[in-house]
């Protein structure tokens, strides 16, 4: 993770090639550096971008989920909980750059933020059914927050990932921006939320995303029970090995 403050403003480059995968170790890092800038008096906002040409994250790290060790799945997923409630509930203003692909995991780190903005000729969404998985309820409450029931809905369902022309006209994107200028509208965006005294800006963003907050809270330990006896369940992992496998096959056919 490069990581970096210009003046008030935190900017996080997710930099793990080939695919910015999050694995446990990323995730955890991940959670320290958002950690520390939210507890940094002096840093207003962050913006989330990817330091790889073509993709912001490939979302969690599938390796992670096939043919786990149980004690380290969970320490996963207990790390990806976190990452979901220090972004959704982060009280510094938040952009997603998102300057490539963004299947899954990768578009909830986006959907966490306060605004995104995003290059043309990606794809973004949560694809999780088309991996055999289902995408947890917290995953559903953030994606249904920002696109509404119906659209969120069929989106889950198919596992569709929106192109950004799509993304941006059903709202799950907010603008369009060409790659090279996307952080110069990254700061433009953060300005305009820093014109909005902080308290007031927090205490509404609290109002709107507490209660999906305080759900995964209240229900966190039996969430991970779930995670685990879903993932580790044989019809799975076998989706999962396929999936896998088709992915190494679309790279050399
Ligand atoms: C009842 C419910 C209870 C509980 C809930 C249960 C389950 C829910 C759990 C979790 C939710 C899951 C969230 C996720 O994020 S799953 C991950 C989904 N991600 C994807 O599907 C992305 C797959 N990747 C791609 O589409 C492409 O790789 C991408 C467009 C990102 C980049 O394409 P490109 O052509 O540039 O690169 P590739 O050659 O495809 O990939 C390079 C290399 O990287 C490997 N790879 C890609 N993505 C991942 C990944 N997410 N994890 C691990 N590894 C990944 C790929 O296989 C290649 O590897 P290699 O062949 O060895 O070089």
């Amino acid at each position: 993770m490069l990581t970096f403050k210009e003046s008030c403003i935190g900017v996080m480059k997710l930099s793990k090639p080939p695919v910015n995968s999050l694995n446990l170790e990323y995730l955890t890092e991940f959670n320290i550096a958002i950690e520390k800038l939210e507890n940094d008096k002096s840093c207003r906002g962050v913006i989330i971008t990817s330091a790889l040409p073509k993709i912001f994250s490939a979302g969690l790290d599938i390796l992670e989920m096939y043919q786990p060790n149980t004690d380290r799945l969970r320490q996963f997923w207990t790390q990806v909980q976190q990452l979901w409630i220090n972004l959704y509930g982060s009280q510094v203003a938040t952009v997603a750059a998102i300057n490539g692909h963004a299947p899954a995991g990768g578009c909830l780190v986006s959907l966490s933020c306060d605004y995104r903005i995003m290059a043309p000729n990606y794809t973004i969404g949560l694809n999780e059914t088309q991996l055999g998985i289902v995408a947890p309820f917290w995953f559903s409450d953030t994606i249904t927050n920002t696109i509404g029931f119906r659209k969120a809905e069929r989106a889950l369902q198919l596992g569709y990932m929106f192109t950004t022309d799509e993304a941006k006209a059903c709202g799950l994107i907010d603008k369009i921006v060409p790659p090279d200028q996307i952080m110069a509208v990254a700061h433009e965006e953060m300005k305009k939320m820093f014109a909005v005294p902080d308290f007031a800006r927090q205490i509404t963003k609290n109002q709107c995303r507490k209660q999906f907050i305080d759900k995964l809270h209240a229900k966190r330990d039996a969430d991970t029970d779930n995670f685990v006896n879903f993932i580790t369940k044989d019809s799975i992992q076998k989706a999962m090995g396929k999936y896998l496998e088709s992915l190494k096959k679309r790279k050399s056919g």
